[in-house]
């Protein structure tokens, strides 16, 4: 890409934004518009001077200037103000859209028409077919399965968080016969259905030698809308391995028959235990930990792949949880290849995903890119602080958006009022505002104002060490 992300963030109604251009200098926008740096800075200052915490590369990109700049000019006028300050609201345009999607009545469900046992489905996901669809990238993968581990150069470097999954037990597809995975499904009982989502009913599977498997199961009546979605599904999880990301094992397309066999993860989905579903509900350090693990795998994706994939359905019931609360990214039912050449920003496709969940941006211009992944983890981010759903049709009216509601609460500096009830801790309401800022970053209304999932990581674990020294000076 031409440009790299350094950072964006929300003081009061104010959203800053600044960017390192490469070999071209750095841009700054307050509230979208763009301004120079020094008054990009002034504008920082008094923010700064009214409590506002700013991230480090903020101070950096005015200490550039002078490092007296923001830390000894104190007077504060109010002509600077006016000059300098310009009024948001943060996604005046994404709110609006975010609004339309709920309402419009094209952004129906198509995909899920079904209950899982524990959580009930919400009639929210997308699959809005444009007329002018186009997609200058093919969607195609070679359908090789299990490619070899990507070349050193393009694994992270942090070796504990980012590290591969250890290599699948199998070196290739498990090529089942119909028989076998009866067997393994005492025929498809209703005593192994894990679930059920859009694409088909999901089962537990034990096979012959022990392994224990999760066995989608395609419904009949949607074989031929779905042919192609299962298709995308089986070429795109074939070509990954990350701990973070659940792993396919093995696929049957056969006759009258689409089954994707993928590893077996036991411990629910996250929006389960944002329930209370699965017994305790989680603690902030869980919760801080699988936004991380969701983070990784995203980044993977994103920027690791052999490909760079785009996931399109981030939400908390398409992350599955271990018995250890580490966090695997599921159900690559939407998912689609990125831009395949580098000239190419975005590419134009037809919008699917889940509302509530869904890039406002996309939405409007049909263009996706991961930074359309970057803004559903802002919104997941924001339900996993606050334990409430992306859209709370049941509550006041005011507080039916979550990702609104969230961001007039900061502005009003009752943050602590957003944490969830059910989490049993108290936390510093230093890091909260942190995690709340990151957020919104993510949720920001246009994809240049987000960060990339790796700048999104950097601030998470600038996070979590910040509340690890604070949980042991607490001690
Ligand atoms: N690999 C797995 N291991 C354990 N349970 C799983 C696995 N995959 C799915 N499940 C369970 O099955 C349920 C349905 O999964 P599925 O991916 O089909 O639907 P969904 O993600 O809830 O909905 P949709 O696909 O329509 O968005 C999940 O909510 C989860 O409880």
């Amino acid at each position: 890409s031409s440009s790299s992300f350094v950072g964006s963030t929300v003081c009061q109604s104010d959203h800053f934004a600044y960017k390192k251009l490469y070999q071209r200098g750095s841009s700054f926008t307050v509230n979208g518009n763009p301004v120079d740096r020094i008054h990009f800075c002034e504008a920082i200052r008094i923010h700064k001077a009214k409590g506002c915490v700013l991230g480090d590369s903020f101070r950096d990109s005015c200490y550039l200037l002078g490092r007296r700049f923001l830390e000894e000019k104190h007077t504060e006028t109010n002509e600077a103000e006016s000059k300098n300050h310009v009024k948001v609201s943060l996604a005046a345009s994404g709110f609006l859209l975010f609004c339309c999607a709920i309402c419009c009545p094209c952004f129906h469900k198509e995909r899920k028409a079904n209950t899982h046992e524990v959580l009930p489905k919400e009639s929210n996901s997308v699959h809005q077919v444009s007329s002018f669809e186009m997609s200058p990238s093919s969607d195609k993968i070679p359908p090789s399965p299990f490619r070899a581990p990507p070349s050193p150069s393009r694994v992270p470097q942090s070796p504990s968080r980012y590290a591969m999954s250890p290599r699948p037990s199998r070196m290739g597809p498990l090529n089942l016969t119909m028989s076998q995975i009866q067997a393994a499904t005492h025929n498809f009982s209703d005593d192994n259905q894990i679930g059920e989502g859009g694409f088909g009913i999901v089962y537990k599977g034990i096979l012959e030698d022990r392994q224990v498997v999760a066995i989608k199961r395609a419904k009949k009546e949607h074989f031929e809308n779905l042919r192609k979605e299962f298709k995308s599904e089986v070429d795109l999880l074939s070509k990954i391995g990350h701990r973070n990301l659940v792993k396919l094992l093995g696929y049957v397309d056969k006759g009258d028959e689409r089954l994707i066999i993928t590893e077996y993860v036991r411990n629910g989905t996250l929006r389960d235990h944002l329930d209370g579903t699965r017994g305790s509900t989680l603690n902030f350090n869980q919760r801080l930990e699988i936004v991380i693990d969701v983070c990784h795998g995203l980044t993977y994706l994103h920027s690791y792949a052999e490909r760079q994939i785009i996931h399109r359905d981030i939400k908390s019931s398409n992350i599955l949880l271990t018995d250890g609360m580490r966090a695997k990214v599921a159900d690559f039912g939407f998912a689609r290849g990125g831009p395949s050449d580098s000239n190419q920003t975005h590419i134009l496709t037809q919008v699917k995903g889940t509302v509530g969940y869904l890039d406002p941006e996309y939405m409007r211009t049909y263009q996706l890119t991961a930074k359309s992944d970057v803004y559903s983890f802002g919104i997941l981010l924001v339900e996993i602080l606050t334990g409430r759903r992306p859209v709370e049709a049941k509550k006041p009216h005011d507080e039916r958006i979550t990702v609104r509601w969230a961001f007039d609460k900061y502005n009003e500096g009752k943050v602590l009022e957003l944490v969830d009830p059910k989490a049993r801790e108290r936390v510093d309401e230093k890091i909260l505002k942190k995690m709340f800022s990151l957020a919104f970053q993510c949720a920001a209304p246009t994809r240049k104002e987000r960060p990339d999932m790796e700048a999104v990581g950097k601030q998470l674990w600038a996070i979590r060490s910040t509340y690890l020294r604070r949980s042991v000076e607490q001690k």
